[in-house]
């Protein structure tokens, strides 16, 4: 499935090569707000929530009506959100990065970009679209791609999150030098979820790098599990498009991340959870 989407995501992009220049998105890019830094917060104790504006997804088609992302944005902030994650892919997501703007304009939380990044064009995109984060996934990109992807959104001002599925990621994105990483429980080859991959791979981050945990989670009790587990952040999607109450939700899972016995002091040199 990774291989089809890139190819869509390289078909969309020729064509929006077409009619903007990189040029013309330095300028835009400079003219934006200056990013914001949302690594203080995820290192701040308790476990942050990114919460994902997603409309569709590839395994499971259309997931809710979203007629207002922005406002679904507005109240994933109020539900206490550390950072809102906007997909901007269109043929499998059919996100924009229209819903990026609005976003955006809407929130002064920092927002992520969240596509399949394999050109520098698609960073000064999220910038001039006043993006502060973007995701770089480790298995679409070979070893340098990643490295001069990741060392040019620094340089751009935009925080990676740098994407892993198993223990050679892992390596790669360390190797690499990423200080935020995101285990995906979704195997983007076949779109599964196996939610035991973030405990598998979180003893193989050292501390000092920024865990996130992304897919799958169902509600407060998957992040108290992915908290046990060392993570500092979950991202989440599906579970809050699809839900009635989305500040609620968010307020939920954030109050799950922030339980007195996950406090940091109690947590051995993994997070992992001591004697309880
Ligand atoms: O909807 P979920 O299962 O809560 O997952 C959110 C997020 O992790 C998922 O959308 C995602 C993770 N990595 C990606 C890479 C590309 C597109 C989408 C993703």
């Amino acid at each position: 499935m990774l291989d089809e989407i890139i190819d869509g995501v390289r078909l969309d992009l020729a064509e929006r090569e077409q009619s903007t220049s990189i040029e013309e998105l330095k300028v835009a890019a400079r003219q934006a707000p200056d990013a914001l830094d949302p690594m203080p917060l995820f290192r701040d104790g308790g476990v942050s929530v990114i919460a994902e504006v997603k409309r569709s997804s590839p395994s499971k088609g259309p997931l809710a009506t979203i007629t207002d992302p922005a406002a679904l944005a507005v109240d994933y902030a109020a539900g206490g959100a550390a950072t809102i994650s906007v997909l901007t892919e269109q043929r499998r997501f059919g996100g924009s990065l229209e819903d990026l703007r609005a976003v955006r304009a809407a929130v002064d939380v920092p927002v992520l970009r969240k596509d399949f990044i394999v050109t520098s064009y698609q960073l000064w995109e999220a910038r001039a679209a006043g993006a502060d984060l973007v995701l770089l996934i480790v298995a679409a990109l070979d070893q340098p791609q990643l490295v001069g992807l990741l060392e040019r959104a620094i340089t751009i001002g935009l925080t990676p999150l740098v994407e892993v599925h198993d223990e050679d990621e892992v390596d790669r994105a360390l190797d690499a030098g990423a200080q935020l990483i995101g285990v995906n429980a979704r195997n983007l080859r076949t779109l599964e979820v196996d939610r035991d991959t973030f405990a598998r791979l979180a003893p193989r981050i050292p501390d000092d790098v920024v865990r996130v945990a992304e897919s799958g989670v169902r509600g407060p009790h998957d992040v108290f599990e992915y908290a046990k587990q060392g993570a500092h952040v979950v991202l989440v999607g599906e579970t809050l498009v699809r839900g009635d109450n989305p500040r609620e939700a968010v307020a939920d899972l954030v109050a799950a991340g922030a339980h007195p016995s996950l406090h940091k002091c109690e947590n051995d040199s993994h997070g992992q959870q001591k004697g309880v």
